[in-house]
């Protein structure tokens, strides 16, 4: 079977993407392992499949695979890197684009400067949808680790987030606190596990250990957890400034009953063909 594909990343968070759309292509969970291998394959954090829209009122279909092979609900960097793929594919004229997910409905916009915005959906913030093991809903959980005690904000953006407040993001202990709080049986379904640091209301700098591919030098979903956590814990305005290791994010939340909104650049390396 030969795949096509184009090599992409949104602030150096990098994905294989595939048309699915006119290609017919099946990966199982072992390939898609293999092909983000960085030795031995593509080399990626995650895989994105573009898909024919389920209903007409949509124009795709976004599926998204963890270097792991799990799937998961919704990749942020990812969906600017798939607005600029439809379009660079011929796949749509549009600028405005409805793309369902396996975690609820996202609209990419492709402005002028060439970013993409994305209107990423209402958090979902009580305990049952995030999913977080919790009697109810609170601004801030607490989780027993080992021999710590972590005080933590929780946000799905159709994927589950864990945010972690830090004073040095340069200091925090990503891998070594990321992987346990992401395997924690408190989050029946895993967690993303961003650790931010609040520079200013309008500004924070943060990193994630990604639930399914490790620390990322770049997370668009995290970036929108960390933003409404921030937020509901009044330590953040409605429009901020997140600084990751691989670049800015500018993400906007006027607040419950609102959808959360992300700017950024997304970027093409190289198209590729593989057989498996
Ligand atoms: N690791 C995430 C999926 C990719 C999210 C990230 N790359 C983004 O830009 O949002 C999860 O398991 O939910």
């Amino acid at each position: 079977m030969l795949v096509n594909f184009s090599k992409m990343h949104g602030l150096g968070n990098d994905f294989m993407v595939v048309d699915n759309v006119t290609q017919n292509i099946f990966l199982s969970r072992d390939q898609i392992k293999r092909l983000a291998d960085r030795n031995f394959g593509v080399g990626f954090d995650q895989l994105l499949m573009v898909e024919a829209p389920y209903s007409p009122d949509l124009d795709f279909h976004y599926r998204i695979f963890n270097a792991d092979g799990s799937e998961v609900e919704q990749c942020g960097n990812g969906a600017r890197c798939f607005a600029r793929f439809v379009r660079m594919k011929g796949l749509t004229n549009k600028h405005k684009i409805a793309v369902s997910t396996k975690g609820g409905n996202i609209v990419l916009y492709i402005e002028k400067d060439g970013q993409v915005t994305v209107n990423m959906g209402q958090p979902m913030l009580e305990p049952k949808e995030i999913p977080l093991k919790a009697s109810k809903r609170e601004l801030t959980y607490i989780l027993r680790q080992q021999e710590q005690t972590l005080f933590v904000g929780a946000a799905s953006m159709g994927n589950p987030h864990c945010v972690i407040e830090v004073d040095d993001i340069d200091t925090a202990e990503v891998h070594t606190l990321g992987p346990l709080v992401e395997e924690h049986e408190r989050f029946p379904k895993k967690a993303n596990v961003g650790f931010m640091q609040v520079i200013d209301e309008s500004h924070i700098k943060l990193r994630v250990w990604e639930r399914g591919a490790g620390e990322t030098l770049a997370c668009g979903s995290g970036a929108c957890a960390a933003a409404v956590v921030g937020q509901l814990q009044n330590k953040l305005g409605n429009n901020v400034k997140v600084d990751l290791p691989g670049g800015s994010l500018q993400i906007r939340w006027q607040g419950e009953g609102h959808a959360v909104k992300m700017t950024g650049p997304a970027e093409h390396v190289f198209d590729g063909q593989i057989a498996l």
